[in-house]
């Protein structure tokens, strides 16, 4: 058994408005480092609430995180964003790239906010990131003069920049089509293989979820099957 990236216990999550909804019914998850897993189940069951509670973005909610046996219960929200942007790299549906910026800057930009490395060497490990997924060629580009499977390569690289200790992703082949969804699921695939690189990543698409080591499966805010 590896080391416990990330550990959720005992996670409870309520909405309020219009009527209360309990949108996460004591969850607890954990993910070992260099797994690749995937959150599953249909539409409403609380996949995104969850990854989003794991992720630290949400804090509205009952129950404890570690990640990387640090509890995040109780810090600051300027102590979450710093964990964030140096321990876990996010993929979305939609890329969030800055449209007016360079494929260049837009990886870079973690990697200047976490003030690790100087700039230049951030420089180097950018480029060195849009090497491994194919897009050296783009790096001067704008993100809006882009393709969109281009655009999610980008947001990989970007979110790779400050080696992170999981990658989480909601829906991140949701936008694209079939040959850019397989590309993109073959870089995570790479990434789990040749760098022992933490995934969790939340999908609809079950033959994407078959191909990874893990799948869990929702179901009415609860986990049913593929706990640890
Ligand atoms: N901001 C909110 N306010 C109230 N209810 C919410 C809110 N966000 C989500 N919910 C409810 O919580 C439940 C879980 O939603 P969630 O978005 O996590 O589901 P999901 O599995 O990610 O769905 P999908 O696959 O459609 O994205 C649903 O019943 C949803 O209606």
């Amino acid at each position: 058994m590896g080391d416990i990236i990330l550990e959720a216990r005992n996670i409870n999550k309520y909405f309020h408005d219009p009527v209360e909804v309990k949108a996460l019914d004591d969850i607890c998850l954990s993910v070992r480092k260099g797994e690749f897993a995937t959150i599953t189940g249909k539409s409403g069951c609380g996949k995104s609430t969850l990854l989003y509670i794991l992720s630290t973005m949400d804090t509205d909610y009952e129950g404890e995180l570690l990640i990387d046996g640090e509890p995040m219960n109780g810090k600051s929200e300027a102590t979450l964003a710093g964990i964030r942007n140096g321990k876990i790299g996010f993929v979305f549906q939609f890329h969030y790239l800055l449209n007016e910026f360079s494929v260049l800057q837009n990886v870079m930009l973690p990697g200047l906010k976490l003030n690790r490395f100087p700039p230049g060497e951030v420089e180097n490990r950018a480029m060195a990131r849009l090497d491994q997924l194919g897009i050296r060629l783009l790096a001067k580009r704008k993100a809006y003069q882009l393709s969109g499977g281009e655009k999610q390569r980008v947001a990989i690289a970007r979110a790779l920049i400050n080696d992170p200790c999981i990658i989480m992703g909601d829906e991140p082949t949701g936008n694209l089509d079939k040959k850019n969804g397989e590309l993109v699921f073959n870089i995570f695939r790479d990434l789990a293989a040749d760098y022992l690189q933490t995934l969790l990543i939340v999908t609809h698409d079950e033959t994407f979820a078959s191909r990874t080591d893990r799948t869990i499966r929702m179901e009415d805010g609860k986990i049913m099957d593929g706990q640890l």
